[in-house]
């Protein structure tokens, strides 16, 4: 069976884009709001649900995933803040190292502390380097990782961050304005990344126009994800996702 690894490298092989819809399971205390993101998502042919959050203070991790995964096949990939957020039900976890700061509790110990808990879960393990880079004022995971985010003009200094981090062998790279960010990762910062690794580069934070969304593709993003948009506006999937359509149908067309 392919795996969901497999599945970044396949698409990234054939210069196909992807689309995650991040859920935040702290903003969907209404089941039938989910559903119809759910039927949205599967509308927009949504390659990836991540679930997470930097700070999760509601029970309701466990009942988002079920509620995914009994809907749609459309994998569940945990996107965690911290080792609290281990869903076993999930398919996949982002095992997320925080390459662009300097907490060691970021860098490796939440994942020591996660590691023998996920290896009795059947969840498959996602190696990812996860970059913040500024995006104007102070996100929430900025805050709560207690880290500062790498400088949004110092291109080479967050290129050699992620070059570090494929040394290492970290399999993804996400780079991250953070969840609501003023501006989102400009295009000169994705494609100068983009240039210095091979791994598939996921790119989040502020996307939240179709604008925006190509902007990202054209400068080197193989998936985006989205999810402050979306809570505010669901129906604004169906637009984000059709940039990305269109870019895989004109690869068929070529
Ligand atoms: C290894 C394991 C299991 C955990 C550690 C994982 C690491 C290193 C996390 C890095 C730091 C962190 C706090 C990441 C959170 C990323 C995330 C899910 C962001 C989603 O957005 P929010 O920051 O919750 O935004 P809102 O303020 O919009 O809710
Ligand atoms: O919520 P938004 O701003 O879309 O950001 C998505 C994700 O990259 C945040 O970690
Ligand atoms: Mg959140």
């Amino acid at each position: 069976m392919p795996t969901i690894f497999d599945s970044f490298i396949e698409k990234q092989q054939a210069g196909r884009k992807s689309i995650a819809v991040l859920i935040d399971p702290d903003k969907v205390d209404d089941g039938a709001k989910l559903q119809h993101l759910i039927n949205l998502a599967t509308e927009n042919l949504v390659d990836y649900f991540f679930v997470g959050g930097s700070l999760i203070t509601t029970n309701n991790l466990a009942e988002v995933v079920r509620q995914i995964k009994k809907s749609v096949t459309i994998p569940v990939v945990l996107f965690p803040g911290n080792s609290i957020q281990v869903e076993p039900t999930a398919d996949a976890i982002l095992f997320l190292s925080l390459i662009s700061g300097r907490n060691p509790e970021l860098l490796i110990g939440q994942h020591v502390i996660a590691a023998p808990i996920i290896k009795n879960t059947k969840l498959e393990v996602l190696p990812t380097g996860y970059m913040l880079i500024n995006s104007g004022r102070i996100t929430s995971v900025a805050y709560v990782s207690n880290t500062i985010p790498l400088p949004e003009d110092k291109y080479s200094l967050a290129a050699c961050t992620a070059m570090a981090g494929e040394m290492l062998g970290l399999k993804l790279m996400y780079l991250d304005a953070g969840s609501g960010a003023e501006n989102p990762i400009s295009p000169r910062m994705i494609t100068a990344i983009r240039k210095a690794i091979k791994a598939p580069l996921l790119v989040g934070g502020g996307i939240n126009t179709s604008h925006k969304a190509l902007a990202a593709l054209e400068a080197g993003a193989d998936t985006i994800v989205i999810g402050n948009a979306l809570e505010k506006d669901p129906a604004l999937l169906t637009e984000l996702a059709d940039k990305v359509y269109e870019w895989n149908q004109g690869l068929a067309k070529k």
